[in-house]
């Protein structure tokens, strides 16, 4: 096995950048309204999370939360919410998450599968354990994937120092060059390759051309992995 641990990026890696935008992003933003102005009946951590916003007046905490939206912000408050709105409709079976079939085979091949999203966590949790199947059925892959690292944990994914802070959780520290790090972003892989990670640019439909794509290393498809 080439690498002895893979860290993937998930919206344009490992699923389509459409997904998250014209499905999670709608859902979640069909649902701020309703949240904001009943936030009081929410559960204590969707209440918590509104009032790190530190908004009083419910119309323009709607409007600040919608803006970030709509700004695609990597904000990390908004980047919880989002996910603890998106567990009802992964639960109702609403949302399910079309994986790329050759990187649900990737994560199921490679024993060291970890995770970097500036979704949270638990978003990212919901995700794989969500993912469409072919006959419609919903699987978990969440039992395939070691770790999982978000904005809150390891700081934004544009920053060296983020990369070196997982490569220490996950034990790598002394062996950069023996972990590869997939992206859809060549600022993220950029700053991954400062810490001395190996680095992937994710060709898939949809994602946004990097003129200097003769840069990277680039993978249309998983299959070697
Ligand atoms: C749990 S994925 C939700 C997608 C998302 O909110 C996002 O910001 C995607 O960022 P990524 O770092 O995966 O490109
Ligand atoms: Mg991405």
């Amino acid at each position: 096995m080439e690498f002895a641990a893979l860290v993937l990026d998930i919206e344009g890696t490992v699923c389509p950048i459409s997904f998250v935008k014209e499905t999670l992003f709608p859902y979640f933003v069909a649902k701020v309204p309703s949240i904001v102005q009943s936030s009081e009946t929410q559960s204590d951590t969707i209440k918590d999370l509104l009032s790190q916003f530190n908004i009083t007046d419910k119309d323009a905490l709607s409007a600040h939360i919608l803006g970030l939206v709509a700004a695609d912000k990597k904000d990390p408050i908004l980047k919880q919410l989002q996910g603890y709105v998106w567990a009802e409709g992964y639960s109702s079976g609403e949302i399910k998450a079309p994986v790329y079939p050759d990187a649900i085979d990737m994560i199921k091949r490679h024993p060291n599968v970890y995770i970097y999203s500036s979704g949270s966590v638990n978003a990212q949790k919901l995700l794989f354990g969500h993912v469409a199947g072919s006959d419609g059925s919903s699987i978990d892959i969440n039992p395939e994937i070691k770790g999982y690292f978000d904005i809150n944990t390891s700081g934004a994914k544009i920053d060296a120092s983020s990369y070196s802070s997982i490569l220490k959780d996950i034990g790598m520290a002394d062996h950069p060059e023996q972990v590869l790090f997939l992206s859809d972003n060549p600022r993220e892989l950029d700053a991954a390759k400062q810490v001395g990670i190996v680095t992937g640019l994710a060709i898939r439909p949809g994602n946004a051309p990097v003129p200097n794509e003769s840069d990277y290393v680039t993978y249309t498809d998983y299959a070697k992995l």
